[in-house]
Protein backbone atom coordinates (compact mmCIF):
# COMPACT_ATOMS: atom_id res chain seq x y z
CA UNK A 1 0.00 0.00 0.00
CA UNK A 2 1.42 3.30 -1.12
CA UNK A 3 2.08 5.55 1.84
CA UNK A 4 1.30 8.77 0.12
CA UNK A 5 -1.30 8.67 -2.90
CA UNK A 6 -2.30 11.06 -5.79
CA UNK A 7 -4.09 14.39 -5.18
CA UNK A 8 -7.74 13.72 -6.20
CA UNK A 9 -9.74 16.45 -4.35
CA UNK A 10 -9.75 19.26 -5.52
CA UNK A 11 -10.03 22.17 -2.88
CA UNK A 12 -10.08 25.69 -3.48
CA UNK A 13 -7.19 26.55 -1.23
CA UNK A 14 -4.14 24.65 0.43
CA UNK A 15 -5.05 23.25 3.43
CA UNK A 16 -4.14 25.26 6.26
CA UNK A 17 -1.31 23.60 8.52
CA UNK A 18 -1.44 24.69 12.51
CA UNK A 19 0.97 22.77 14.51
CA UNK A 20 0.57 22.13 18.31
CA UNK A 21 2.90 20.95 20.72
CA UNK A 22 2.30 20.18 23.69
CA UNK A 23 3.88 16.73 26.42
CA UNK A 24 0.91 14.62 26.99
CA UNK A 25 -2.25 15.23 29.34
CA UNK A 26 -1.50 18.56 29.27
CA UNK A 27 -5.00 19.73 27.96
CA UNK A 28 -5.06 19.51 24.15
CA UNK A 29 -8.56 18.17 23.63
CA UNK A 30 -9.74 21.02 25.92
CA UNK A 31 -7.98 23.67 23.66
CA UNK A 32 -9.03 22.04 20.26
CA UNK A 33 -12.55 22.26 21.43
CA UNK A 34 -11.79 25.75 21.31
CA UNK A 35 -10.29 25.73 17.94
CA UNK A 36 -13.65 24.14 16.74
CA UNK A 37 -15.96 26.89 18.41
CA UNK A 38 -14.03 29.63 16.96
CA UNK A 39 -14.16 27.78 13.53
CA UNK A 40 -17.64 26.99 13.73
CA UNK A 41 -17.57 23.73 12.80
CA UNK A 42 -16.94 20.07 14.86
CA UNK A 43 -14.98 17.05 14.04
CA UNK A 44 -16.03 12.98 14.64
CA UNK A 45 -14.35 11.25 17.82
CA UNK A 46 -12.14 8.79 16.29
CA UNK A 47 -8.53 7.60 16.64
CA UNK A 48 -8.17 10.49 14.29
CA UNK A 49 -10.86 12.93 14.64
CA UNK A 50 -11.84 14.26 11.23
CA UNK A 51 -14.84 16.80 10.56
CA UNK A 52 -15.97 18.39 7.22
CA UNK A 53 -13.17 21.00 7.67
CA UNK A 54 -10.58 20.17 10.44
CA UNK A 55 -8.59 17.13 10.49
CA UNK A 56 -6.42 16.29 13.86
CA UNK A 57 -3.23 14.37 13.06
CA UNK A 58 -2.05 12.83 16.31
CA UNK A 59 1.93 12.47 15.56
CA UNK A 60 2.21 9.52 18.42
CA UNK A 61 1.50 7.52 15.12
CA UNK A 62 4.84 8.09 14.05
CA UNK A 63 6.44 6.28 17.07
CA UNK A 64 8.30 3.37 15.27
CA UNK A 65 8.25 1.00 17.75
CA UNK A 66 4.95 -0.25 19.87
CA UNK A 67 5.36 -0.46 23.79
CA UNK A 68 7.17 -3.48 23.91
CA UNK A 69 9.42 -2.62 21.17
CA UNK A 70 10.25 0.22 22.86
CA UNK A 71 11.11 -1.93 26.03
CA UNK A 72 13.66 -4.28 24.15
CA UNK A 73 15.10 -0.71 22.98
CA UNK A 74 15.18 1.32 26.26
CA UNK A 75 14.35 4.56 24.89
CA UNK A 76 11.25 6.59 25.40
CA UNK A 77 8.67 7.50 22.99
CA UNK A 78 10.26 11.18 23.46
CA UNK A 79 12.93 10.27 21.88
CA UNK A 80 13.71 11.56 18.52
CA UNK A 81 14.86 7.86 17.53
CA UNK A 82 11.74 6.38 18.29
CA UNK A 83 9.94 8.71 15.90
CA UNK A 84 9.62 7.96 11.93
CA UNK A 85 10.47 11.56 11.12
CA UNK A 86 11.31 11.37 7.30
CA UNK A 87 7.51 9.74 6.69
CA UNK A 88 5.99 12.47 9.14
CA UNK A 89 7.60 15.12 6.94
CA UNK A 90 6.64 13.67 3.82
CA UNK A 91 3.22 12.61 4.41
CA UNK A 92 2.10 16.12 6.07
CA UNK A 93 3.86 17.71 3.12
CA UNK A 94 1.75 15.78 1.01
CA UNK A 95 -1.63 16.78 2.93
CA UNK A 96 -0.46 20.09 2.48
CA UNK A 97 -0.34 19.68 -1.47
CA UNK A 98 -3.85 18.45 -1.24
CA UNK A 99 -3.03 14.69 -1.35
CA UNK A 100 -4.14 11.42 0.74
CA UNK A 101 -1.75 9.66 3.09
CA UNK A 102 -1.71 6.00 4.25
CA UNK A 103 -1.09 7.39 7.88
CA UNK A 104 0.07 4.62 10.39
CA UNK A 105 -1.46 4.05 13.63
CA UNK A 106 -0.24 3.66 17.30
CA UNK A 107 -2.93 2.35 19.72
CA UNK A 108 -2.49 3.49 23.21
CA UNK A 109 -5.18 0.87 24.39
CA UNK A 110 -3.16 -1.92 23.07
CA UNK A 111 0.64 -0.21 23.24
CA UNK A 112 0.26 -1.86 19.62
CA UNK A 113 0.58 -0.30 15.95
CA UNK A 114 -2.25 -0.71 14.44
CA UNK A 115 -3.02 -1.28 10.13
CA UNK A 116 -2.66 2.74 8.75
CA UNK A 117 -5.93 4.78 8.01
CA UNK A 118 -6.59 6.61 5.06
CA UNK A 119 -6.15 10.26 5.23
CA UNK A 120 -7.86 12.60 2.53
CA UNK A 121 -7.43 16.11 2.30
CA UNK A 122 -9.21 18.38 3.94
CA UNK A 123 -9.18 22.37 4.34
CA UNK A 124 -7.39 22.19 7.74
CA UNK A 125 -5.24 20.04 9.63
CA UNK A 126 -4.17 20.18 13.32
CA UNK A 127 -0.72 18.24 13.58
CA UNK A 128 -0.14 18.19 17.48
CA UNK A 129 1.24 16.18 19.72
CA UNK A 130 5.61 15.66 20.77
CA UNK A 131 7.27 16.74 18.26
CA UNK A 132 5.51 18.55 15.00
CA UNK A 133 8.48 21.28 15.35
CA UNK A 134 11.29 19.13 15.85
CA UNK A 135 12.00 18.09 12.50
CA UNK A 136 12.52 20.67 9.65
CA UNK A 137 10.73 18.73 6.99
CA UNK A 138 7.16 18.58 8.62
CA UNK A 139 7.81 22.60 10.37
CA UNK A 140 8.53 23.96 7.36
CA UNK A 141 5.39 22.78 6.02
CA UNK A 142 3.08 24.52 9.10
CA UNK A 143 1.67 27.79 8.49
CA UNK A 144 1.08 28.44 12.39
CA UNK A 145 3.03 26.94 15.52
CA UNK A 146 2.10 26.80 19.31
CA UNK A 147 4.04 24.98 22.00
CA UNK A 148 2.52 25.06 25.55
CA UNK A 149 5.33 25.38 27.67
CA UNK A 150 3.94 24.14 31.36
CA UNK A 151 6.75 24.59 34.03
CA UNK A 152 7.22 21.37 36.22
CA UNK A 153 5.29 22.72 39.04
CA UNK A 154 2.24 22.87 37.41
CA UNK A 155 2.27 20.07 35.31
CA UNK A 156 3.25 17.44 38.54
CA UNK A 157 0.18 19.53 40.11
CA UNK A 158 -2.40 19.09 37.25
CA UNK A 159 -1.51 15.13 37.06
CA UNK A 160 -1.34 14.39 40.89
CA UNK A 161 -4.82 15.59 40.98
CA UNK A 162 -6.10 13.17 37.94
CA UNK A 163 -3.86 10.43 38.18
CA UNK A 164 -4.52 10.10 42.05
CA UNK A 165 -7.80 10.83 41.69
CA UNK A 166 -8.71 8.57 38.59
CA UNK A 167 -6.11 6.40 38.16
CA UNK A 168 -5.51 5.06 41.38
CA UNK A 169 -1.39 6.32 41.19
CA UNK A 170 0.17 7.34 44.63
CA UNK A 171 1.79 10.70 44.89
CA UNK A 172 5.12 9.31 44.59
CA UNK A 173 4.49 7.27 41.48
CA UNK A 174 3.31 10.32 39.41
CA UNK A 175 6.72 12.00 40.91
CA UNK A 176 8.37 9.24 39.53
CA UNK A 177 6.56 8.93 36.42
CA UNK A 178 7.08 12.50 35.66
CA UNK A 179 10.96 12.38 36.63
CA UNK A 180 11.33 9.68 34.32
CA UNK A 181 10.11 11.41 31.04
CA UNK A 182 12.39 15.18 32.21
CA UNK A 183 15.64 14.13 30.64
CA UNK A 184 13.98 13.30 27.60
CA UNK A 185 11.08 16.00 27.50
CA UNK A 186 14.21 18.48 27.98
CA UNK A 187 16.27 16.63 25.14
CA UNK A 188 13.87 16.79 22.30
CA UNK A 189 10.34 18.21 23.36
CA UNK A 190 11.36 21.67 25.34
CA UNK A 191 13.68 22.84 22.80
CA UNK A 192 10.50 23.43 20.19
CA UNK A 193 9.60 26.33 22.36
CA UNK A 194 12.86 28.16 20.52
CA UNK A 195 10.74 27.37 17.56
CA UNK A 196 7.34 28.08 17.85
CA UNK A 197 5.23 31.20 16.29
CA UNK A 198 3.37 31.71 19.46
CA UNK A 199 4.08 30.31 23.12
CA UNK A 200 1.50 29.77 25.62
CA UNK A 201 3.23 28.86 29.36
CA UNK A 202 1.35 28.35 32.44
CA UNK A 203 3.37 28.90 35.44
CA UNK A 204 2.53 29.26 39.50
CA UNK A 205 0.67 32.32 39.72
CA UNK A 206 2.87 34.99 41.69
CA UNK A 207 0.14 33.92 44.73
CA UNK A 208 1.00 30.47 44.70
CA UNK A 209 -0.35 27.47 43.24
CA UNK A 210 -3.34 26.14 42.27
CA UNK A 211 -3.70 29.37 41.01
CA UNK A 212 -1.69 30.48 37.44
CA UNK A 213 -0.18 32.99 35.67
CA UNK A 214 -0.62 32.36 31.99
CA UNK A 215 1.77 34.24 29.31
CA UNK A 216 0.58 34.34 25.99
CA UNK A 217 4.50 34.62 24.14
CA UNK A 218 4.15 36.26 20.95
CA UNK A 219 7.21 36.33 18.42
CA UNK A 220 7.24 39.71 16.47
CA UNK A 221 7.17 39.47 12.71
CA UNK A 222 5.99 35.91 12.77
CA UNK A 223 2.77 34.07 11.69
CA UNK A 224 0.74 34.72 14.45
CA UNK A 225 -1.38 38.18 14.17
CA UNK A 226 -0.85 39.84 17.59
CA UNK A 227 -2.65 41.26 20.00
CA UNK A 228 -1.86 44.02 22.73
CA UNK A 229 -3.65 45.28 26.14
CA UNK A 230 -4.90 49.21 25.91
CA UNK A 231 -3.74 49.42 29.69
CA UNK A 232 -2.85 47.00 32.33
CA UNK A 233 -6.31 45.57 34.04
CA UNK A 234 -7.09 44.55 37.67
CA UNK A 235 -10.20 42.34 38.02
CA UNK A 236 -11.24 42.31 41.81
CA UNK A 237 -13.88 39.94 43.56
CA UNK A 238 -13.76 36.17 44.94
CA UNK A 239 -10.05 35.24 46.04
CA UNK A 240 -7.49 35.32 44.03
CA UNK A 241 -8.77 38.18 41.60
CA UNK A 242 -6.36 38.17 37.86
CA UNK A 243 -4.36 40.96 36.91
CA UNK A 244 -3.83 41.50 32.99
CA UNK A 245 -0.32 42.92 31.89
CA UNK A 246 1.81 43.26 28.68
CA UNK A 247 5.46 43.74 28.08
CA UNK A 248 7.96 43.17 25.64
CA UNK A 249 10.88 40.02 26.11
CA UNK A 250 13.30 38.21 24.76
CA UNK A 251 12.17 34.57 23.99
CA UNK A 252 15.34 31.99 23.46
CA UNK A 253 16.86 34.99 21.19
CA UNK A 254 13.57 36.17 19.26
CA UNK A 255 11.90 39.38 20.49
CA UNK A 256 8.42 38.59 21.29
CA UNK A 257 5.56 40.82 23.11
CA UNK A 258 3.43 39.55 26.18
CA UNK A 259 0.46 39.21 27.14
CA UNK A 260 -0.30 37.79 30.60
CA UNK A 261 -2.97 36.85 33.13
CA UNK A 262 -2.39 36.11 36.61
CA UNK A 263 -4.97 34.83 38.57
CA UNK A 264 -9.07 34.19 38.07
CA UNK A 265 -11.89 35.50 36.77
CA UNK A 266 -14.66 35.87 39.34
CA UNK A 267 -17.23 33.04 38.09
CA UNK A 268 -19.86 34.92 39.94
CA UNK A 269 -19.22 37.97 37.80
CA UNK A 270 -17.61 35.87 34.59
CA UNK A 271 -19.54 37.44 31.76
CA UNK A 272 -18.98 41.37 33.44
CA UNK A 273 -15.06 40.55 33.49
CA UNK A 274 -15.31 38.79 30.02
CA UNK A 275 -16.51 42.11 28.95
CA UNK A 276 -13.99 44.06 30.80
CA UNK A 277 -11.03 42.27 29.08
CA UNK A 278 -12.63 42.07 25.88
CA UNK A 279 -12.80 45.68 25.77
CA UNK A 280 -9.41 46.23 26.77
CA UNK A 281 -7.74 43.66 23.93
CA UNK A 282 -6.89 45.09 21.02
CA UNK A 283 -6.38 43.20 18.04
CA UNK A 284 -8.31 40.32 18.42
CA UNK A 285 -10.45 40.25 15.22
CA UNK A 286 -13.63 38.86 16.34
CA UNK A 287 -17.29 39.20 16.21
CA UNK A 288 -18.81 41.44 19.06
CA UNK A 289 -18.48 39.69 22.80
CA UNK A 290 -16.58 36.83 20.65
CA UNK A 291 -14.55 35.98 23.66
CA UNK A 292 -17.38 36.24 26.53
CA UNK A 293 -19.53 34.21 24.47
CA UNK A 294 -16.64 30.91 23.81
CA UNK A 295 -15.86 31.43 27.17
CA UNK A 296 -19.30 31.34 28.75
CA UNK A 297 -20.08 27.89 26.60
CA UNK A 298 -16.79 26.36 28.06
CA UNK A 299 -17.12 27.42 31.40
CA UNK A 300 -16.93 23.59 33.02
CA UNK A 301 -13.86 22.77 31.12
CA UNK A 302 -10.48 22.80 32.47
CA UNK A 303 -9.01 26.27 32.78
CA UNK A 304 -12.04 28.20 31.88
CA UNK A 305 -11.77 30.52 35.11
CA UNK A 306 -8.31 31.28 34.60
CA UNK A 307 -5.47 32.39 31.97
CA UNK A 308 -4.73 28.84 30.29
CA UNK A 309 -8.91 29.18 29.26
CA UNK A 310 -8.68 33.04 28.42
CA UNK A 311 -5.61 32.66 26.23
CA UNK A 312 -6.42 29.50 24.07
CA UNK A 313 -10.17 31.28 23.56
CA UNK A 314 -7.60 33.98 22.13
CA UNK A 315 -5.65 31.88 20.16
CA UNK A 316 -7.88 29.83 19.03
CA UNK A 317 -9.84 32.74 17.34
CA UNK A 318 -6.27 34.11 15.92
CA UNK A 319 -6.02 30.63 14.10
CA UNK A 320 -9.07 31.60 12.56
CA UNK A 321 -7.85 34.71 11.69
CA UNK A 322 -4.67 33.26 10.05
CA UNK A 323 -7.24 30.61 7.95
CA UNK A 324 -9.45 33.52 6.92
CA UNK A 325 -6.07 35.20 5.58
CA UNK A 326 -4.56 32.48 3.78
CA UNK A 327 -7.94 31.10 1.89
CA UNK A 328 -9.84 34.82 1.15
CA UNK A 329 -12.53 33.35 3.31
N1 LIG B 1 -6.28 24.65 31.76
C1 LIG B 1 -6.27 23.71 32.68
N2 LIG B 1 -6.40 24.04 33.99
C2 LIG B 1 -6.38 23.09 34.93
N3 LIG B 1 -6.21 21.79 34.68
C3 LIG B 1 -6.09 21.42 33.41
C4 LIG B 1 -6.12 22.37 32.34
N4 LIG B 1 -5.97 21.72 31.16
C5 LIG B 1 -5.86 20.44 31.49
N5 LIG B 1 -5.92 20.26 32.83
C6 LIG B 1 -5.78 19.01 33.54
O1 LIG B 1 -5.17 18.09 32.67
C7 LIG B 1 -6.06 16.98 32.44
C8 LIG B 1 -5.98 16.62 30.96
O2 LIG B 1 -6.70 17.57 30.19
P1 LIG B 1 -7.26 17.15 28.79
O3 LIG B 1 -8.17 16.00 28.94
O4 LIG B 1 -7.81 18.34 28.08
O5 LIG B 1 -5.89 16.75 28.19
P2 LIG B 1 -5.65 15.67 27.12
O6 LIG B 1 -6.20 16.17 25.86
O7 LIG B 1 -6.11 14.36 27.65
O8 LIG B 1 -4.16 15.66 27.05
P3 LIG B 1 -3.35 15.25 25.86
O9 LIG B 1 -4.24 15.10 24.67
O10 LIG B 1 -2.45 16.41 25.79
O11 LIG B 1 -2.73 13.96 26.27
C9 LIG B 1 -7.45 17.45 32.89
O12 LIG B 1 -8.20 16.38 33.42
C10 LIG B 1 -7.11 18.44 33.96
O13 LIG B 1 -6.88 17.80 35.19
O1 LIG C 1 4.01 10.83 25.55
C1 LIG C 1 3.19 10.22 24.96
C2 LIG C 1 2.40 10.92 23.93
O2 LIG C 1 1.03 10.85 24.15
C3 LIG C 1 2.99 8.77 25.22
O3 LIG C 1 3.66 8.45 26.40
C4 LIG C 1 3.56 7.95 24.08
O4 LIG C 1 2.82 8.20 22.91
C5 LIG C 1 3.53 6.46 24.40
O5 LIG C 1 2.24 6.06 24.62
P1 LIG C 1 1.89 4.87 25.59
O6 LIG C 1 2.35 5.30 26.95
O7 LIG C 1 0.38 4.75 25.48
O8 LIG C 1 2.59 3.66 25.09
Amino acid sequence: MAAILPATTKLDHAPVMIGVAADSGCGKSTFLRRVLGALGTDVKPGHTAIGEMLTVICLDDYHINDRAGRKATGQSALDARENDFALMGAQIEALKQGKAVYKPIYNHDTGFKDPPELIEPNKVFVVEGLHPIYDQKARSQLDLSLYIDIVNDVKFAWKVQRDVAERGWTEEQVKADIQKRLPDFAAYVDPQKADADVILRYEPSDQGLPYLKVKLIQKKGGPFPMITLKKELQLTGSKPGATLKQYDMDWMGSPATVVEMDGEIDMDNMEKQLEDIEANIVGLAGRPHELRDAMVKLKTSPGSQNGTGLLQAVIAMKIREVYDKLTGR
